[in-house]
């Protein structure tokens, strides 16, 4: 979003630096589901977000959708457990997630995968974690969200009308999606005709979660 680009062009906000994890708030979903909110975690992103942007070796992709090719509305980069990651802010986060969620999740958060959302026409459709492990275990992902704030929403997999949850999440905001979220429930970011800015969406998964 401008005023961010801005931000760092008059040379502010080059420190990006994580918060206090204590504000972190769980909620329970139902159905062994649930999400921890922590906004504004990552602090002084601005510099962070341009270089993220200009920097990543960002990839459009076309996916098969029935008997057409459609583009992916979103563009993608991914980082294995052994590739060095874009900027260091991406590895100290990664590093306080494991280490907070060490007894909980039994293992590190390793890949990184990038988002990033051009303009409100950008959008996840309703999915589940679940090319791995996600499908059939207990496990987390957490997403930092850079930019533009956006809305993540959630609903129980295969219905559940009624019961969609709305997270608004915004520059420097953390959501982590546990339990049995990635086969109990479904997330998206919806597309929006509000004049919206870029964002850019941070996932941090454990190996074999995809
Ligand atoms: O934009 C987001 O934060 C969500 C992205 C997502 O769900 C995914 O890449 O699997
Ligand atoms: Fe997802």
């Amino acid at each position: 979003m401008s005023v961010y680009l801005q931000a760092s062009l008059f040379g502010q906000g080059d420190d990006a630096r994580l918060g206090p994890t204590r504000g972190m708030r769980r909620s329970a979903l139902g159905e062994g589901a649930w999400i921890d909110l922590l906004p504004g975690w990552l602090r002084g992103a601005d510099a962070l977000f341009a270089r993220l942007a200009g920097e990543v070796p960002w990839r459009a992709e076309r996916r098969q959708m029935y008997d057409r090719v459609v583009d992916v509305p979103r563009l993608l980069a991914y980082y294995g457990a052994d590739d060095d990651l874009p900027d260091a802010a991406l590895a100290t986060a990664r590093e306080a997630l494991s280490a907070h969620y060490a007894s909980e999740l039994r293992e590190p958060f390793r890949t990184v995968g990038l988002c990033f959302y051009r303009d409100g026409r950008d959008s996840v459709a309703w999915h589940g974690d679940r090319i791995g492990r996600g499908a059939t275990e207990d496990t987390m992902v957490a997403i930092v969200s850079l930019g533009a704030p956006r809305d993540l929403l959630l609903r129980p997999r295969g219905g559940g009308a009624g019961r969609t949850v709305r997270r608004r999440l915004g520059h420097g905001d953390l959501l982590v999606m546990g339990g049995s979220c990635q086969r109990t429930w479904e997330h998206a970011v919806p597309k929006t005709a509000r004049p919206t800015g870029p964002r850019i969406s941070v996932q941090f998964r454990p190996q074999g979660v995809a």
